[in-house]
């Protein structure tokens, strides 16, 4: 959270100037701007898109595809080669060859990173734009709703319940207008905002400027207009939503760990490599080249485009089944999430609560206590609820219409104290044959207030023995599973109400809702439960209610831990109790959030699904924020992932979704890595051992480049049930495990191949051994046969270790890969091996070998095959995982 910023100049000038002064500095009309002031203010004072999110020109995208790492080590790779190749070369022996594959692989690489991109980032465009934030503004005279990211200085702009405020605005006008400013200041409780006008130098820090409602506060209740003074970067939480996509890093966090793995063997090899070329072949700039595209054929540099294409393809995927996720990486979340917390009313329990008993404090059905009921609920400007839109159809029953009606007639608004999670309250002052503040809200906080009971038209003081009779009456039906509303009211003289009026009230009645557990419900936590994650319930109704549905839907209710009890543990309490506890009652927002701090604080991935404007800290909170279509604005605005149909069923399947992207994505990263690795010990020995190079730069590129395009194909690959069936964690921790255990098993293959072919293949076909040849052409046939024969029996090992180790079961037997990847790698094999037969081939540096060659090479497949499925089970057996 951000402590106050510096308030803009033109905020705290305008907060004291009179609304006409505003109108006429900025030239606004009655009938708002029209498209020409629109664009003269966009140009004069900026748009409405917060910082942090860089502007995305094409330019931009293409500087983002091709200046990467790689493709810097490509560049010196091709200016090295058009030196020596080139201008130092004699006029006979120029050969621009290695210039142009290299320059090649870079635009081909670039290429495919760009339009990957380019469709990542169409499916997010897609998604965000299906749930964009939508603000009334007045425009040409009419009010008409727009995206807010429109908005300008100078725009009139309305608000109500539920919004959130789309930039920094000056209140023209205001009616019980509260906001709450937590989620941008952390300050609880929420603000009453006035249209007046300040004496200048009054207001000392955000929360002073009673006049302006901040961009990112959320509007609790009543309704506002006002002027926009400041969008975007200017407004003075204008870096809030930066800031909160900064917390949740741990996504990168993970691509961070898994790169600094990389780099850490790099740095290790790549010299040694270096040196042992220089040393052994005297060429040290051939030694430099080589050690170069070593290090490029460690990198796997298409890891973020990999990524991005396995994380979009889930979000698309997701998009089919009534999920929108915001941001690519909560994709992520999804997979790795292991605690779920849910709010109850609309989650667990139907969307629709019905109100099913009014009475008074004795529990006999009591039209009083429904008619003053009604009134609260009718004048309340708050946010949409199910609490008051259950008692508001009351006046749908047969023949109540005209006794709601004229009820409301006889008794109008006077003033509002709006509702609020901490108080759990909310309160109305009506007019009448006498003034009476009706104040509706939960049980124990109303009890607390009152200091009087009324039965029978008799008021009495509130006593031990009306307390018991209270509690006995209210416990029945909240063991029931009812959610369950004291109503009092109290007698008032003037016209207006203030918070510090809520006290000494009489006790009339209670209303109860019926909220039952949904019929999907239980089936939904089952299925969670089915997939290791863990069902955390925190809702702010109470105790006992939370705990009788928790029951009914199999959720182990044993230990329930309320706010107050909370508050009342210490720090390392609190941190043991909330770890154990399955079921939170009578939460503040506040709490809740905290609850998700503590479990993401224990090592938890923490998703966090809830739709009122309570839930809201949690969900910022919280790894993976998912909200419903039907929550207000400013917490679907908060939310990473929104369901468009609010049930249970589709997170298990979005979490299945998620894991699965998250398969594929360590699949790639780990075969990556691991045959890398296997090559990469191979060429260092080979370096030693050989008087000439083990294969030249550009081949070593080349195969490279095939590889990372084969792999391109996997997130489209099939993922095993096994591989999703728990969490995920996102992480390198394992992967130098990984890549040590599976890595070396090629260099054996390696080496033997390398022998063969020294002493057995090449000297036979070139009459001798290498040091016996005795011609340059012989020498450099002898050469171009070895590199050939490494390059093949190189690739085909990379590829068939691509499809072992896709999978933890028998490859092709128990597990085939999807389509496109049977389809990629046969097609690659085919044409690398044929084009060893080529002139293209020819070009760098390779020749065609003689049938025996393809014979041992089957031979060395089989048996590489065996070596790497007894290796998987014993990898297994040993850490007990494998992807
Ligand atoms: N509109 C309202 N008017 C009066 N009191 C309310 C209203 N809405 C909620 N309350 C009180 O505040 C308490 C907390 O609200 P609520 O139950 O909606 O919290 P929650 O955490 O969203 O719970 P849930 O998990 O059921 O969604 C309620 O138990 C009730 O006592
Ligand atoms: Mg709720």
């Amino acid at each position: 959270m951000k402590e106050d910023r510096a308030i803009h100049r033109r905020i705290s000038e305008y907060a004291c100037a009179e609304p006409q002064t505003l109108r006429r500095d900025f030239q606004i009309t009655s009938e708002g701007y029209d498209p020409w002031q629109v664009e003269d203010s966009r140009r004069r004072w900026g748009a409405n898109v917060v910082a942090g999110r860089r502007a995305d020109t094409v330019l931009y995208r293409l500087r983002r595809a091709f200046v990467t790492p790689f493709s810097m080590i490509l560049l010196v790779l091709a200016a090295i080669s058009f030196v020596t190749d080139v201008l130092l070369a004699s006029n006979f022996s120029r050969n621009l060859t290695t210039v142009f594959i290299v320059l090649g692989m870079l635009l081909i690489s670039g290429a495919v990173r760009f339009v990957q991109e380019l469709r990542a980032k169409r499916v997010a465009d897609h998604l965000t734009g299906m749930i964009a934030t939508r603000v009334r503004v007045l425009r040409a005279g009419r009010w008409t709703e727009l995206c807010s990211t429109e908005l300008v200085v100078g725009d009139r702009v309305r608000l109500a319940a539920g919004d959130r405020v789309p930039a920094d605005i000056r209140l023209t006008e205001a009616k019980d207008l509260f906001v709450s400013q937590s989620v941008i200041t952390g300050e609880s409780g929420v603000l009453e905002k006035r249209a007046v006008t300040l004496r200048p130098g009054t207001a000392k820090t955000a929360a002073d400027y009673e006049n302006i409602a901040f961009l990112g506060s959320t509007v609790m209740g009543g309704f506002g207009e006002g002027i926009v003074l400041a969008v975007g970067a200017d407004t003075v939480y204008g870096g809030f939503s930066a800031a909160g996509a900064e917390r949740k890093n741990g996504f990168d966090r993970g691509a961070n760990s898994i790169a600094w793995v990389l780099i850490r063997f790099m740095a290790v090899l790549v010299p040694v490599v270096f040196a042992a070329c220089g040393l052994t072949k005297g060429n040290w700039l051939s030694a430099f080249l080589f050690a170069l595209s070593v290090a490029v054929g460690l990198t796997p540099e298409l890891l973020p485009m990999v990524v991005n294409a396995c994380l979009a393809k889930g979000c698309a995927a997701m998009g089919k089944k009534q999920t929108v996720v915001k941001t690519i990486n909560a994709m992520q979340g999804f997979g790795s999430m292991d605690l779920l917390c849910v709010d109850k009313t609309g989650t667990l329990t139907g969307d629709v609560v019905a109100l099913e008993y009014y009475m008074d404090v004795l529990g006999n059905e009591s039209g009083r206590v429904l008619e003053l009921a009604y009134l609260n609920s009718l004048y309340h400007t708050g946010v949409q609820n199910h609490l008051d839109d259950a008692i508001l159809r009351c006046r749908d029953m047969p023949g109540q219409q005209e006794r709601f009606e004229s009820l409301a007639r006889r008794c109008p608004k006077l003033d509002e104290l709006p509702f609020d999670y901490e108080r759990r309250l909310a309160g109305v002052l009506v007019g009448g044959k006498e003034n009476l503040l009706i104040v509706k809200g939960s049980l124990d906080e109303v009890c607390r207030l009152c200091s009087h009971v009324e039965y029978k038209g008799q008021r009495l003081p509130m006593g031990p023995d009306a307390a018991a009779s209270v509690h006995a009456v209210a416990d029945e039906m909240l063991e029931d599973g009812m959610k369950v509303l004291a109503v009092a009211c109290k007698p008032m003289e003037g016209r207006t109400a203030r918070p510090e009026d809520v006290q000494e009230l009489t006790l009339l009645g209670y209303l109860a809702f019926f909220d039952a557990p949904k019929k999907t419900a239980a089936a939904a936590v089952a299925r969670l439960r089915e997939l290791h994650v863990g069902v955390r319930v925190l809702t702010g109704d109470q105790k006992s209610v939370a705990v009788s549905i928790c029951r009914r839907l199999g959720i182990d209710a044993e230990q329930v831990l309320t706010g107050p009890e909370l508050e009342s543990l210490n720090e390392n309490d609190a941190t043991m109790r909330i770890e154990r506890t399955a079921v939170f009652a009578e939460l503040s927002p506040k709490q809740k959030a905290r609850v998700v701090a503590v479990l993401r604080a224990n090592g938890h991935t923490v998703g966090f699904l809830g739709d009122g404007m309570n839930d809201l800290p949690a969900i910022l909170e919280s790894d993976v924020g998912i909200s419903v279509d039907t929550a207000a604005q400013a917490v679907k605005e908060g939310a990473d992932v929104i369901l468009l149909k609010k049930d249970l069923n589709v997170l298990g399947e979005g979490i299945l979704e998620g894991r699965r992207a998250f398969c594929n994505l360590s699949k790639y990263i780990r075969i990556t890595a691991s045959s890398n690795f296997g090559n990469i010990v191979s060429i260092v020995i080979a370096s030693v051992l050989l008087p000439f190079f083990p294969m030249t730069a550009v081949q070593l590129l080349l195969l490279n480049l095939l590889y990372d395009l084969l792999c391109l194909a996997l997130p489209w690959d099939q993922v095993d049930p096994e591989a999703c069936a728990r969490p995920l964690e996102w992480s390198g921790r394992t992967l130098g495990r990984f890549m040590r255990f599976f890595g070396p098993l090629s260099s054996i293959f390696d080496l033997l191949t390398f022998a063969w072919l020294f002493f057995v293949l090449c000297p036979a076909v070139c009459g001798g051994g290498f040091f016996q040849l005795a011609q340059e052409a012989q020498r450099l046939r002898f050469i171009a046969l070895f590199q050939t024969g490494w390059f093949l029996e190189s690739m085909w090992t990379q590829v068939l270790i691509l499809h072992l180790l896709r999978t933890a079961k028998a490859p092709f037997l128990q597990s085939r890969p999807s389509r496109p990847v049977m389809l990629v790698t046969g097609l690659g094999i085919v044409l690398f091996t044929g084009l060893t037969f080529t002139p293209l081939g020819r070009l760098i540096g390779l020749t065609a070998l003689p049938p025996v060659y393809f014979a041992f090479l089957a031979v060395m497949v089989a048996l590489y095959l065996l070596l790497v499925s007894l290796a998987k089970g014993l990898y297994r057996k040993k850490y007990r995982e494998l992807i």
